[in-house]
């Protein structure tokens, strides 16, 4: 597990956000009136005042806003976010209950919205992350480098992270075996990853992953140089990004999440040099992706992750099962 971060810095502007959910588990909207995302949606809430906890902040606001009096709330994310007007954080929380009936105190419109529903509408850049959290796995596991005789393994493997039943995402790297003999594996075990829940991106060419009908993961050499158009009709993209220029290549592609690191030192790249939690929320601070944070993290990391605004944790190590038993049997 790696050190937790340092607490944001204190000059950093607050913005506090809460998820309300209906009897039918959708989703509560409310529509910006005024300011540069008017008309947008977003999630309640609204600016923390000096002095005041988040939590306190999230009432205060609630109940001016809705009318609404909240109960027990848990973190969901924290967005760290550079504006004109300097840093600021977006905090996001789960309201696991609230009494009163919502309603647009401030003349704004309110939508109840099924979750797979929220990227139908247009919000601030800063919620993507939030909706992300609330829609996508927080764990994306990266296949062992394994050589190519251990198919084996592999699948054994595979058969563990079905049976663990979390969603997940899981990338398919192989980089010692024949492209063919890559592929042809993943094309044989493709339907049962899906019935699982857990969501494949191909680490290969476009083409390849739209013969699959999977997702995609493009290695920083080729998110350089890959266009837009190639990427059309794929289901999930992510790519490997270290730098600023890369996060906003990512962006300028309109990729669904990207993995960002390494955030501690890694066996897998281990001349690498560590961007270390502060590097990770300065560079998240310029990016409104979904960011996966990689390199030497596990599970028991999630927390200090979101609370430095990523998705969640990408690995190898950390993420696939049995990693002892896969390397040595
Ligand atoms: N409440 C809320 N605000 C959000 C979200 N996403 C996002 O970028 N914001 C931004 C919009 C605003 O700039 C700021 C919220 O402050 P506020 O609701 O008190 O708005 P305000 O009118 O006083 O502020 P401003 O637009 O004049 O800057 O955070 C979100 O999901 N919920």
């Amino acid at each position: 597990m790696t050190d937790r971060p340092s607490p944001p810095s204190s000059h950093e502007a607050k913005v506090v956000a809460g998820i309300l959910r209906d009897a039918e588990g959708r989703i509560l909207l409310a529509q910006r009136t005024r300011g540069e995302h008017a008309g947008r949606w977003e999630y309640p809430g609204g600016k923390a005042e000096p002095g005041e906890s988040l939590e306190e902040a999230l009432r205060r606001e609630l109940e001016e806003e809705l009318g609404v009096v909240i109960g027990g709330i848990s973190a969901l994310i924290e967005v760290p976010q550079t504006g004109a007007r300097g840093p600021w954080r977006l905090c996001a929380f789960e309201v696991q209950a609230f009494k009163g009936e919502a309603h647009g105190r401030e003349g704004q419109a309110l939508a109840w919205v099924a979750a797979e529903r929220l990227r139908a509408y247009s919000m601030p850049p800063a919620d993507l992350p939030v909706t992300a959290a609330l829609l996508d796995p927080a764990c994306y596991a990266i296949t062992p480098d394994l050589a190519a005789d251990r198919t084996e393994a592999l699948v054994r493997g595979l058969d563990r992270l079905i049976a663990q039943g979390s969603p997940l995402r899981l990338q398919w790297r192989l980089p010692q075996w024949e492209r063919s003999a890559a592929i042809g594996l993943l094309a044989a075990q493709l339907a049962r990853l899906r019935a699982a829940g857990i969501e494949v991106l191909l680490n290969g060419e476009p083409d390849e992953a739209r013969r699959l009908g999977c997702g995609l993961h493009l290695r920083s050499s080729m998110l350089a140089t890959v266009e837009r158009a190639e990427l059309y009709g794929l289901d999930a993209i992510t790519a490997s990004c270290h730098d600023a220029s890369e996060l906003a290549r990512a962006a300028s592609l309109d990729l669904d999440a990207v993995l960002l690191g390494p955030v501690a030192s890694t066996a897998t790249h281990p001349g690498a040099r560590p961007l270390g939690w502060e590097e990770f929320v300065a560079l998240r601070a310029r990016c409104a992706l979904p960011i996966y944070a990689l390199g030497g993290l596990v599970p028991e990391d999630l927390p200090a992750a979101r609370a430095c605004g990523a998705q969640g944790i990408a690995a190898i190590r950390g993420l696939w099962p049995d990693q002892a038993r896969v390397a040595s049997g």
